[in-house]
């Protein structure tokens, strides 16, 4: 089953907001990051790698957001549009804030980090002012992400946003993508978290973002029922806890667990994955596939993105994710 119903008279399918960066990914993989010498450059952040996966997907897609005032806030730009997303609400900060900077090493399949440069970063510019009703009230679906939260002016930008895609009808989904570095201590980031949490209708993200969000919990279990229930006492009707290779659970309000396959892949690195699950997930949800069919497709999204170098150029179209289910079925394709 699914859940969610969408507004089918909203000309925009669906705005993503907040951060978009640039991904500089090691082109000489497999060893330390202190041995590569070239790198390249992709536009990267969770909400902008799947506001492309979804356009890739054939849906009509925005996006809310600052940039720098410099060659990289262009380049980024020119991607979304080049992508047919629209940019109308992507403006340029100039504050003299620069582009966050994702410089990833790829020691193994399973072994990667990124080193961060994010001081001053303009998306976390993002003002309440930014924030246009008119334009949410377009969009059958929002997507926020936790690291938008991480600080003023951005995070009262997102909570409005919030506000305004509850009072105009629109699903909106959170993918939590708590990434340390953006904050300044465990309890202002749970305190933020779970503000927005309650008001989302979706909620997506790994065991240890949940656990994370439950710091003030007594008693917290880590256990992924518990936890989706919780969530139905707010806003959610749908709570998806990732598991890495192991896949994921989807829980609905109604009671229902849906525990969601895995593809085989050819590793290359593994950030990436959630957000190719995410654009998967929520493009078949939007279509109104059932919530199993919805976790085959974003599973099979990622497994195709962790099979290649970068996370937004490597986005998946409809006709790729299932060339690539039908071929694992067919044995051609096992991991590695
Ligand atoms: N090694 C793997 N092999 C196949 N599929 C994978 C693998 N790792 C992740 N996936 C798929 O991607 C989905 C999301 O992965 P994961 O739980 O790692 O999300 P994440 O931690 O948000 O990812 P990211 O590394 O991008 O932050 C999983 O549910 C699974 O379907
Ligand atoms: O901001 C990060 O942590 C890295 C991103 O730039 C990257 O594109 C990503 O979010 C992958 O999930």
């Amino acid at each position: 089953m699914n859940p969610l119903t969408f507004d089918r008279d909203k000309p925009l399918d669906f705005v993503a907001l907040g951060r978009l960066c640039i991904d500089l990914n090691a082109n000489e993989i497999n060893r330390p990051m202190e041995e590569t010498v070239t790198f390249t450059k992709y536009v990267g952040g969770s909400p902008a790698n799947i506001a492309i996966g979804m356009a890739r997907l054939g849906m009509k897609t925005g996006f809310v957001g600052r940039v720098a005032d410099d060659q990289l806030g262009r380049f980024i730009v020119r991607y979304l549009q080049d992508n047919q997303i629209d940019t109308a609400s992507v403006l340029t900060d100039r504050s003299g804030s620069v582009t966050g900077l994702a410089f990833t090493e790829i020691k193994s399949p399973t072994d990667c980090s990124i080193l961060m440069y994010r001081d001053n970063a303009a998306d976390l510019k993002l003002e309440p002012q930014d924030i246009n009703e008119e334009y949410l009230k377009q969009a059958k679906a929002i997507l926020i992400s936790g690291t938008a939260l991480a600080k003023s002016p951005s995070r009262e930008a997102i909570l409005l946003a919030l506000h305004y895609a509850r009072k105009h009808g629109a699903v909106v989904f959170f993918d939590l993508d708590y990434r340390p570095y953006s904050w300044t201590s465990p309890a202002e980031t749970a305190i933020y978290y779970n503000l927005a949490a309650e008001k989302c209708d979706v909620l997506i993200g790994t065991r240890e973002e949940f656990s994370m969000m439950e710091r003030f919990e007594r008693n917290a279990e880590e256990d992924d029922e518990t936890t989706a229930r919780k969530w139905f006492g707010y806003q959610a009707s749908v709570v998806v806890i990732k598991h890495g290779k192991h896949g994921s659970i989807a829980y609905t309000r109604q009671g229902e667990r849906y525990p969601g396959v895995t593809f085989p892949a050819k590793v290359v690195k593994t950030f990436g994955a959630g957000d190719s699950y995410a654009a998967g997930f929520i493009y078949g949800l939007m279509q109104g596939w059932d919530i199993s069919r919805s976790t085959e497709f974003g599973a099979a999204a990622a497994a195709i993105v962790i099979s290649s170098h970068s996370c937004s150029e490597a986005m998946p179209t409809q006709e790729q994710i299932e060339a690539y289910i039908a071929k694992c079925r067919n044995g051609e394709i096992v991991g590695s």
